[in-house]
């Protein structure tokens, strides 16, 4: 007889956004993202970090400051990572996010054709980004749900 005690897709996808954002060397916000077709199939993932050659040595990791000495300027996004990174059109797809997206990674998923973003997080709750990214969502009538991982077993 089969195992029951088997994780879920949405386990499945928000581990891997979730185990993606632990190489994230932001000290503060470390954020995943996992993208799967139609075919729940894993086509695009990401973390937030630093364009390619760019150190991470060299470049600040503060939030506060002058914006130029912050990371803000120069971080991509987990989201923004992980359609860069996407195999194959993400039109269609869904995307599995740790962390609700803010306003300038809404426009490019919803660009890229999500038809639905499954975030676990979202302590930028009602924030102006935040704000104008759930409109510009549902007014692009993408599905949105809120997914907690929650503990995993993992088991041999
Ligand atoms: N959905 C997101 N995806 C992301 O990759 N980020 C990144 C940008 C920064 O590196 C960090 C947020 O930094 P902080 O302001 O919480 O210290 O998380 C932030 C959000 C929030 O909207
Ligand atoms: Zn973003």
């Amino acid at each position: 007889m089969k195992r029951s005690d088997y994780i879920s897709w949405d386990q499945y996808f928000m581990g891997v956004a979730s185990l993606s954002a632990l190489r994230s060397k932001d000290p503060n916000t470390q954020v995943g993202a996992c993208i799967i077709n139609t075919d729940k199939r894993i086509i695009g993932i990401g973390y937030n970090g630093l364009p390619q050659q760019l150190s991470d040595d060299e470049f600040p990791w503060t939030k506060d400051g002058d914006l130029q000495d912050t990371k803000y300027p120069y971080v991509v996004h987990a989201e923004a990572n992980a359609i860069l990174n996407a195999t194959q059109s993400i039109k269609n797809g869904v995307c599995y996010v740790t962390l609700f997206p803010c306003h300038e990674c809404t426009k490019l998923l919803i660009q890229s054709g999500i038809k639905e973003l499954v975030y676990q997080e979202n302590k930028y709750e009602n924030t102006p980004s935040n704000v104008a990214a759930m409109r510009m969502l549902n007014a692009a009538g993408v599905k949105i749900r809120q997914f907690h991982l929650g503990q995993i077993e993992i088991k041999p």
